[in-house]
């Protein structure tokens, strides 16, 4: 990660509590129960989940074990592999896939390195960010490729590195859509009312390695944001890091692992806030998570679904198109810039 430098170093207030409070149990879907029993009892555990609390952790959710293991296993051999073979593999301003090792949330760095890969290989994206430029740009993803003096096992090799990615992410997304389905009848929708903003997605899984940190107290592995992603699902190892501000109290709690489990996190209009959340990292123990980030087609305009809008519940949110929205964010991973890059609030209607 090199040295801790002022760049990492987080404002007073954002930094890790120096209190400790107590991991409290986020709900606890468990999918083999709940499709014994009644379709309807879970839709109305996800909705409880999602009002209360933003965020919940699935159970038998049919993601084979040896996936997930298989991706850790991985991971971890392509982190630990030397700087330069990494950056082999590097993000650019044209192309966000690879490996990225100087993210900044909201101006500050992040204590870790991620490599990302898109779930449609390649994809289509705006070039730019600017709304008024109408270029699109083809981006690809780019894979490891572990030369022998590296390659500690002999699973490991570029191929199957894809074929790991690739078997794992489908998986996910798989659950992620059956996800997506249920959070619509949660909300009395269709169960296929919002698939179609999907088809030619932008949606990406991203690896997280958070290494061993001289100062946990002073940096975050994440700084506290919310996803942009309709529907994230989540996979953390035992390490323990994450923590989600609870809406009751503002107060940051921190998740605890479950085996094998997912973590959901939805936005909808506010009636599901996307809760925000960050990680802390620690000076002992490395971390891995993996995301996957549904993410509409670039052409997509992100709004409020107009049949969940009365008097009571107005539009909270202005139209934007999700293809300039990520080409805003993904430029303002690079550096700490002077304004803070395009985040979900910035899109809140003003209401007198
Ligand atoms: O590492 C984690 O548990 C969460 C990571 C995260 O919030 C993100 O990548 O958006
Ligand atoms: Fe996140």
């Amino acid at each position: 990660m090199g040295d801790l430098d002022l760049s990492f170093i987080q404002d007073l207030e954002n930094r890790p509590n120096v209190k400790v409070i107590e991991p409290e149990e986020v709900p606890v879907i468990d999918f083999f129960t709940s499709s014994h029993g009644d379709t309807k009892e879970i839709v109305s555990e996800i909705g409880n989940a999602c009002r209360k609390w933003g965020f919940f952790q699935v159970v038998n959710h049919g993601v084979p074990l040896e996936l997930s293991k298989r991706m850790v296993k991985m991971a971890k051999e392509f982190f630990d592999q030397p700087i330069e073979e990494k950056k082999k593999v590097k993000r650019d301003e044209g192309n966000s896939m690879g490996y990225h090792d100087s993210e900044h949330t909201k101006n500050v760095r992040d204590w870790k390195e991620v490599f990302d890969f898109s779930l449609e290989d390649p994809r289509l994206v705006p070039a730019m960010d600017n709304l008024d430029d109408q270029e699109l740009r083809t981006i690809s993803n780019r894979w490891p490729q572990y030369p022998t003096e590296f390659r500690l096992c002999d699973l490991i090799d570029c191929s199957l590195t894809r074929k790991a990615c690739q078997e794992y992410s489908r998986e996910v997304e798989k659950l992620g859509y059956r996800l997506l389905k249920l959070v619509s009848l949660s909300l009395g929708l269709p169960a296929n009312r919002l698939n179609g903003y999907f088809i030619d997605q932008t949606s990406l899984c991203r690896i997280n390695h958070y290494p061993p940190c001289p100062n946990p107290n002073l940096v975050l592995g994440v700084g506290r944001h919310k996803d942009f992603s309709a529907l994230t699902v989540l996979a953390q190892d035992d390490v323990g890091g994450l923590e989600i501000r609870r809406k009751s109290d503002g107060e940051w709690i921190p998740v605890k692992p479950i085996p094998d489990a997912f973590i959901v996190n939805v936005w909808s209009n506010d009636t599901y806030e996307s809760v925000e959340h960050r990680v802390v990292v620690n000076t002992e123990k490395e971390r891995f998570s993996i995301p996957v980030l549904l993410l509409p087609a670039h052409h997509v305009n992100i709004e409020p679904l107009e049949e969940l809008l009365n008097e009571q519940n107005p539009a909270k949110y202005q139209r934007y198109n999700w293809g300039k929205f990520y080409a805003s964010r993904i430029r303002g991973d690079y550096k700490k810039r002077d304004v803070e890059n395009i985040q979900i609030h910035h899109l809140k209607k003003q209401h007198p």
